[in-house]
């Protein structure tokens, strides 16, 4: 039977295979590898030398094109790749010898040493006579520098998350009576007294050789995570999103707004897939999240019935709507080939651990430290940072977290705060950084860190402001188009109909004002002009969205922004009496269905917008929509004498 359930997952993948091809296997290791060395060899510098062979006894030129290589793949790798020796060439199967591999081994340290990274053997395989071994090189960080890697953790109420962080984070095992989950949640208490955090956050440490660095200190049970931070090469942070369905807004927006490179799954073995455990994997699917699967309690769990939710669970991740290639994880190799083809979004990795044996949790762990951040940076490109919580600390003020999505932000630099109510960004000087309150002197793309805003009230900031480079002009907008698929409606969505959007940290009411079809069932793609009711967002396109009331599910992608354009900037342009303004028009020129924005409520004055007023369309909430953002002369009326409606932002949009 299809049912509802199912659907999110056969539409979600719909609306994520146009992005499938470009994620394809490319970014494997050996691939990239096997195309360098090809390039060096066919360019005529190291022709005659068979690429395995090419650490055995370099010359110098040799060695200094291997070290531009190394460190081209550190880079791209953040700080890690993986290196093959001994990998056969075209028309080739055998190996290195030892003597060889030794060898070749022995350049490869050298070259690692000569640029302070760490190599550390994975796996050796036999091939014909010969053997090949792959390492891990990971760059030795500042004390204060650690790489980062999300991992949003979800699943259903009692799939043991909350346990499993804890035996991973505090090193013990579980009785089966919650002893780890205690643990988690009185070190977590004492953490975030005096915060409110909407999702709970646990870090695990690697260092250079890939060793768990987090030591419990013996009174309290709790984490220094500072000292954790300077001792890991790589920290991966745990996004921990509640598994009960009345969470689910927060689970969205810890997906959509912490921007988790992975998202693991949490499977109970007995219990199997039930609850939200479909939910959450179509949402990490909707949003481009790789998943990997954890089955736990493996210990309790009859035989047959672990091999039914195994079956059950790679039945579900190859179906149409997943279309995942499942791999069961059963020992180091299968671990190093998931975690080196797992970027690549289609390979989903199952474990099977228990958290009281303590059975497969060493595989987990090890694929946890192969793990990379999905999130490139280039320090050129002009610093985002999307805000995601807020803090009031005493002695501080207010504090805000996120995560850099691109650039570096440094000590001292000026970065722009916005958008305002008004569409507005303010100046604010960095002065003090933080990243996983350790303090430091920038953060990257890819990075989370809170800052300390001087002389900024708390209560003026919102989840999904930013704070940007000046060089990047923001621009914020109250309307935005979207190409989106309907999961699930009920009956039909039509123009007017409101929902909550979720972009990045942004998590606003937005109503539909056009759509290039009359109506939306479940199952429909359309693009939709949506209009946020209460401020104006910063939006990029191509970004994922996803646009939820109730059971109404739709995801999708930002197309087109509308940035706002003052009001006072519009009323010059055009002669008096003209409402045929650039906004509005181009709108129509593209809009398709077109003509729903005017008809919406272009021009009125008795706007009730985030109003509840219902109306026809088969049940959908409707409202009638706020007054179109460029209706000049209604807007400066706004603008001089303040809001005409209950809500003290709708309307007041000034100059960018
Ligand atoms: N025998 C056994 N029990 C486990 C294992 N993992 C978790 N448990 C037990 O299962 C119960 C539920 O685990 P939790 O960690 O609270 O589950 P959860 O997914 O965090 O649940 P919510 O936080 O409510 O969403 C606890 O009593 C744990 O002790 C396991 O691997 N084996």
């Amino acid at each position: 039977m299809a049912s509802a359930v199912d659907m999110p997952l056969d539409a979600a993948n719909t609306a994520m295979s146009s992005d499938e091809d470009e994620m394809g296997m490319s970014q494997d290791g050996d691939n990239f590898f096997a195309q360098d060395v090809a390039e060096m060899t066919n360019g005529g510098l190291l022709s005659g030398i068979p690429a395995k062979k090419l650490l055995l006894a370099p010359d110098d030129d040799t060695l200094g094109i291997l070290l531009n290589q190394l460190q081209a793949r550190l880079m791209e790798g953040q700080g890690e790749t993986i290196w093959e020796i001994g990998k056969p060439e075209d028309g080739d199967d055998v190996g290195l010898t030892e003597d060889e591999l030794k060898a070749s081994e022995d350049t490869l340290r050298k070259l690692a040493d000569s640029i302070d990274a760490v190599v550390t053997p994975l796996r050796q395989r036999q091939l014909g006579s010969g053997y090949m071994t792959e390492y891990l090189i990971r760059k030795r960080v500042e004390e204060e520098d650690f790489m980062e890697v999300r991992v949003a953790v979800v699943g259903n109420v009692d799939a043991g998350k909350s346990t499993l962080l804890g035996v991973l984070t505090h090193g013990e095992l579980d009785n089966g009576r919650g002893v780890a989950r205690q643990k988690l949640f009185r070190h977590k208490h004492e953490i975030e007294s005096g915060r409110t955090s909407s999702v709970g956050n646990d870090i695990l440490g690697f260092d250079s050789d890939g060793n768990v660095v987090n030591k419990p200190d013996t009174h309290g049970g709790s984490l220094d995570w500072i000292k954790i931070c300077q001792e890991s090469n790589k920290v991966i942070t745990f996004i921990d999103l509640a598994g009960h369905e009345r969470y689910l807004k927060t689970t969205i927006f810890g997906m959509t707004g912490h921007a988790p490179d992975f998202c693991m799954l949490m499977v109970g073995s007995n219990a199997g897939i039930i609850g939200m455990t479909k939910e959450h994997l179509g949402l990490a699917l909707a949003l481009n999240v790789p998943v990997f699967v954890v089955v736990t309690k493996i210990d309790m769990c009859p035989p047959n019935v672990l091999l039914d939710t195994l079956k059950l669970l790679q039945r579900l991740l190859k179906s149409p709507g997943c279309r995942k290639i499942p791999v069961l994880v059963s020992n180091k190799d299968d671990v190093i080939t998931s975690a080196t083809n797992f970027t690549s979004e289609r390979v989903c990795p199952i474990f099977q651990v228990s958290n009281v044996t303590g059975e497969n949790l060493d595989l987990l762990k090890m694929f946890l430290n192969l793990l990379s951040g999905r999130m490139s940076y280039d320090e050129h490109e002009p610093a985002e940072f999307q805000i995601d919580d807020t803090y009031s600390v005493p002695g501080v003020g207010t504090v805000v977290s996120g995560t850099c999505l691109s650039g570096v932000i440094r000590l001292n630099d000026t970065v722009l705060l916005g958008p305002d109510p008004l569409g507005q960004f303010q100046p604010v000087p960095v002065k003090s950084i933080h990243r996983k309150r350790m303090p430091v002197k920038e953060v990257r793309g890819g990075q989370t860190a809170s800052f300390a805003l001087k002389k900024i009230k708390r209560s003026s900031i919102r989840k999904g402001m930013v704070m940007v480079s000046p060089d990047l002009h923001p621009q914020a907008c109250w309307e935005f188009e979207g190409e989106i698929l309907v999961l699930h409606h009920p009956t039909t969505i039509s123009p007017r109909y409101q929902a909550m959007v979720h972009v990045g940290s942004i998590r606003q009411t937005a109503t539909i004002i056009t759509m290039s079809r009359d109506c939306l069932r479940t199952g429909d793609k359309a693009q939709v002009r949506f209009r946020f009711i209460k401020n104006p967002e910063y939006l990029h396109a191509d970004c994922r969205m996803v646009f939820r009331e109730g059971r109404t599910k739709a995801v999708g992608t930002v197309t087109r922004i509308y940035p706002h354009v003052s009001a006072m900037a519009q009323t010059s342009r055009q002669k008096p009496g003209k409402h045929h303004h650039g906004h509005h028009s181009k709108h129509k020129a593209q809009g398709g269905a077109g003509g729903g924005v005017g008809s919406a409520g272009g021009g009125s004055t008795t706007t009730t917008a985030g109003g509840t007023g219902t109306g026809a369309g088969g049940g959908a909430k409707k409202v009638v929509s706020p007054v179109d953002s460029t209706e000049p002369a209604v807007l400066e009326k706004r603008i001089k004498h303040g809001p005409t409606t209950g809500n003290k932002h709708l309307g007041t949009h000034g100059e960018v």
